[in-house]
């Protein structure tokens, strides 16, 4: 892919342009889902960037998403976090919405944190529960729409990437247990994300067929985000905020819209943004004594080669 813009080259060139304009060396990758941009305030010691001024970088066109890379500390330890993501639905190719990903690997980042709204499915979920994703359905995948499609560069990671341990396992544990000591037992929830492309919302026949299927919860991210996370080795922990419930009932009056989106996202940012940066800490500090060791490099070393 490396004649159409996105491949390790431009990927390369991205990151030196960055790090030759920060002295952050960012351990930890953070994207922030519509209306959680908020995420990346928490940063201390900011040295940031408007997408528009990184090279190669496509731009936010959707509202809620920034548009800015913000490099800093979140208790210490370096991070770099997207206040902004991109989708299918704003045109690009998947590849493309997917490059800043592979620009974290190229920065040095090992952890992969991203989150995201999304519609409940299952009829458990209430608006505001936090799902910490443990699998995903990738259904744009099944028509062929992949991250990975396309000439592979064993740069990044080998052709047949494992994906049965995309989602760390260590790291969601972790993201439960710290979930409950911040007291967010009652609405901290563990499922399975379906994205679909969007950016029309399900019809009810949709979200019944997604929900029989073994879906969670839907959306329009993350998984592609993912795959190319996992495809270069870096450990991934995900998490939907269940902004909305999907309509499944022929009765029901209630209608998706991003504004209810948004909404909620504002609600509970505060929440979320305290367990990102707890889970930050944790890892740090568990960097010392293992207690949270992720199973990344495990995963990859089980499932591929290491780049070259
Ligand atoms: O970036 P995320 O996945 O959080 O955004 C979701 C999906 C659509 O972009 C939007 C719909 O309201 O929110
Ligand atoms: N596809 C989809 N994406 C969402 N993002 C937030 N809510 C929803 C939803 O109900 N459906």
């Amino acid at each position: 892919m490396a004649d159409k813009g996105y491949g390790y080259e431009e990927c390369e060139a991205t990151a030196d342009w960055l790090l030759a304009r920060t002295g952050v060396r960012p351990a930890v990758g953070i994207v922030c889902g519509s209306g959680l941009g908020g995420l990346a305030d928490m940063l201390k010691d900011q040295v940031a960037f408007n997408y528009e001024d990184i090279p190669n970088f496509p731009q936010s066109t959707v509202h809620g998403h920034a548009g800015r890379l913000v490099f800093g500390t979140l208790k210490g330890r370096s991070c770099v976090c997207m206040q902004g993501r991109f989708h299918l639905y704003e045109g690009y190719p998947v590849q493309k919405i997917t490059l800043p990903i592979r620009i974290f690997k190229l920065l040095g980042v090992d952890t992969v944190m991203l989150t995201n709204a999304a519609g409940g499915l299952n009829r458990d979920f209430k608006v505001g529960d936090i799902m910490v994703i443990k699998d995903h359905l990738n259904l744009p995948g099944f028509a062929g729409v992949n991250p990975l499609s396309g000439p592979n560069d064993e740069r990044f990671g080998a052709r047949f990437p494992c994906m049965s341990d995309a989602y760390d396992g260590a790291l969601r544990q972790m993201a439960m247990h710290v979930g409950r000591e911040l007291g967010y037992g009652d609405f901290l929830k563990e499922g399975v994300y379906c994205v679909l492309g969007g950016p029309s919302f399900e019809t009810i026949a949709e979200s019944r067929m997604l929900h029989k299927l073994g879906a969670d919860a839907v959306g329009m991210s993350t998984a592609h985000e993912v795959i190319v996370a996992r495809h270069c080795g870096m450990r991934v922990l995900a998490l939907s905020l269940i902004t909305n419930q999907a309509v499944m009932d022929y009765d029901s009056e209630a209608k998706a819209n991003h504004e209810e989106v948004l909404e909620t996202g504002t609600r509970r940012a505060a929440q979320l943004e305290r367990l990102v940066s707890t889970m930050v800490t944790k890892m740090e500090l568990n960097n010392n004594n293992n207690n949270y060791a992720g199973d990344a490099d495990r995963g990859t070393l089980a499932c591929q080669r290491k780049p070259q």
